[in-house]
């Protein structure tokens, strides 16, 4: 019998395999405060999972060129920066045909095509060399009144653009190590990547919670996951009754972590990243 011989794939190809992974994953993870999950649409009208995961696919192109861009081009610097501004509006534009006009992962292709680009250049310093990519200025970037710009306006909260800017401090300080000290202590996967949320949710200044629901729905996502956490987290009984309650008051502010969100998606990829070196 002749063996199946399947395609041997490039390491844009897989970069791009693990970056829509990670969003599938994040956005499967259940139960999520107030975000869209296996359980329901959270605190949006205008998504649902099956929008979430269409979206994610739509992306697939894009994360690939975004790996192959950095390999052409093979350094840091202001071509590279600029062709993967130019990739991640045409993304955009590629994951709004798919939506229908919704805004599913804005701050994704922000975040993972960042880490995309810099694991194909420098799979030992990803954080760091996303970091340096964020720090140069695309000149061809629009300048939109974007909700995250008019929450930098009102509240001086700098958003995605200064978590990439200083290397992801939310995923490398809080999520990261969350997420292998719940599974050290045999959470179950779905509870540590739990945890690992609300590790991020702690501390993150999330642009959409400050838009939606202002300092009152930061303050309360932020306290909600950590009294969560310090209830012994997503695998014990006191941690689900907080995380039920974390929910609850999420919804009623209509405070959505979708910033939070991405940050678990980054999270998830480096993190598969790490295991593949
Ligand atoms: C530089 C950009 C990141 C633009 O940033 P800016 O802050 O100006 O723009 P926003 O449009 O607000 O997008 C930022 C998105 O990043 C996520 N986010 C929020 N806080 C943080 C944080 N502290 N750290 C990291 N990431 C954060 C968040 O994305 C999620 O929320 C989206 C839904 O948001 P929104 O549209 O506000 O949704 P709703 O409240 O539901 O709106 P309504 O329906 O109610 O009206 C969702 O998509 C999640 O992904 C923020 O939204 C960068 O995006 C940029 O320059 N883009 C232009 C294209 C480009 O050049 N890309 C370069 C690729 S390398
Ligand atoms: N699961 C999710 N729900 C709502 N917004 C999101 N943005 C990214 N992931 C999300």
């Amino acid at each position: 019998m002749r063996a199946l011989k399947l395609r041997e794939l490039s390491l844009a190809d897989r970069l791009a395999d693990m970056a829509v992974d990670a969003l599938i994953d994040e956005a499967d993870l259940s139960p999520k405060p107030a975000l869209v999950d296996r359980r329901g649409n959270g605190a949006h009208s205008d998504l649902h999972l099956g929008l979430m995961h269409a979206s994610a696919l739509s992306l697939w192109p894009m994360f690939k060129e975004m790996a192959e861009a950095a390999i052409e081009i093979g350094e840091v610097g202001l071509p590279l920066r600029e062709a993967l501004g130019r990739l991640g509006r045409d993304g955009e534009q590629a994951m709004l045909t798919t939506t229908n006009g919704v805004n599913t992962h804005r701050g994704a292709i922000w975040a993972l095509g960042l880490l995309t680009a810099a694991a194909a250049l420098q799979p030992r310093a990803v954080t760091l060399t996303a970091a340096r990519l964020a720090l140069l200025h695309d000149r061809f970037a629009p300048q939109p009144m974007s909700h995250g710009a008019q929450v930098a306006q009102r509240y001086g909260a700098r958003g995605a653009r200064e978590e990439a800017q200083l290397g992801f401090p939310s995923v490398v300080q809080r999520g990261l190590p969350q997420l292998r000290k719940s599974r050290l202590h045999h959470a179950g996967e779905q509870n540590a990547r739990l945890d690992a949320l609300l590790a991020i949710m702690t501390e993150l200044a999330d642009t959409c919670v400050l838009y939606r629901a202002g300092t009152e729905g930061l303050q309360a996502m932020q306290h909600g996951a950590q009294a969560v956490l310090d209830a012994g987290g997503s695998a014990t009984l006191a941690g689900r009754r907080q995380l039920h309650e974390l929910d609850q008051q999420l919804l009623a502010l209509n405070a959505s972590p979708g910033g939070a969100a991405d940050l678990l998606a980054a999270c998830l990829f480096i993190d598969r990243l790490d295991g593949a070196l």
